[in-house]
């Protein structure tokens, strides 16, 4: 909380109170007494619930991301990157799902956006939900490392009636972003909306290259994924939690792209806490 701001009351507040009164009557006893179990089990259910409670109050998923959710979810990743297909080892999880989906549509249809950018398009499940509110004419650029994504989702978009309004480049973001730069020759050639949720060490470039090149316009929106990366940036240790499975490089590149964030004069930054985090970022010059 900084200087000038008014105390936080949310879910994880009400869990992160019941769970201090647990540890500080934890280390004064021997064994857990049943109303201290009664108190974890309410911070578990705190914890536990919010998502799917989000999922049950907001909209489901959008006609047009259901085929490809579906066919998100049955696809056998394991055996496409035992038969060396993906360049990962990809699973239905990487998807940002219908709640973010919607989210970032939403987000679309707010800022009116007619040119939009996804780096990391995945199985285009957030794709369609940005296509499917952009005007006439209107187009999203989805950046994708992975040919086998490209191939997979082409059918899935032409059956969505979206493939106007999509153009998926194979390829590094990078490299894209370079290019794609030389053909923005003023603000209004540059990106209304832009999202971000590809390989996490590659976030900081892509932010100084969005900013640096003119790719994002001014007042445009750029939203980014996994900004509070599995609550890594504030809890130490969690890396070494072996059950948890969570990367040490992701972790470490995230805390620094959100510090980078936070101390560039060029943009304004909320930081909301929707699923793994997501960053409002807006380009104010
Ligand atoms: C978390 S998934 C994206 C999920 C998707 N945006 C969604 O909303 O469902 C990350 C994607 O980024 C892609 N990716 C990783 N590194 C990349 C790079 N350097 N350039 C472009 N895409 C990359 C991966 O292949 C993967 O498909």
């Amino acid at each position: 909380m900084s200087d000038i701001d008014v105390p936080v009351e949310s879910p994880l507040t009400s869990a992160s109170k019941l769970l201090s009164s647990v540890v500080s009557q934890l280390s004064t006893s021997s064994a857990p007494s049943s109303e201290q179990l009664r108190q974890l089990q309410l911070v578990s259910s705190l914890l536990s619930g919010l998502d799917p409670y989000l999922d049950s109050v907001s909209s489901p998923a959008p006609a047009v991301q259901r085929p490809l959710l579906k066919a998100t979810a049955e696809h056998d990743w394991v055996s496409a990157w035992s038969r060396k297909q993906t360049l990962f080892q990809l699973s239905a999880a990487w998807s940002a799902g219908a709640y973010e989906g919607n989210f970032v549509g939403l987000l679309t249809k707010l800022t009116r956006a007619k040119k939009a950018l996804e780096i990391g398009m995945f199985t285009g499940t957030t794709t369609v939900c940005i296509a499917q509110h952009l005007p006439e004419g209107g187009k999203v650029t989805a950046l994708e490392i992975d040919p086998y994504l490209d191939t997979f989702t082409r059918p899935l978009f032409s059956q969505t009636g979206l493939s106007d309004k999509i153009d998926v480049k194979v390829g590094n973001a990078v490299h894209h972003l370079q290019a794609m730069s030389q053909n923005i020759l003023s603000d209004q050639e540059a990106y209304d909306i832009i999202f971000i949720d590809a390989d996490k060490p590659g976030y900081t470039t892509y932010f100084k290259t969005i900013l640096e090149k003119g790719l994002l316009k001014k007042d445009g929106l750029l939203v980014v994924d996994n900004t509070l990366y599995k609550g890594t940036p504030w809890t130490e240790g969690l890396v070494e939690e072996e059950m948890l499975s969570i990367g040490k490089e992701n972790a470490d590149a995230i805390k620094e792209f959100n510090k980078v964030v936070r101390e560039d004069k060029r943009v304004e930054v909320v930081v909301l806490p929707v699923r793994d985090g997501v960053s409002l970022i807006m380009r104010k010059e």
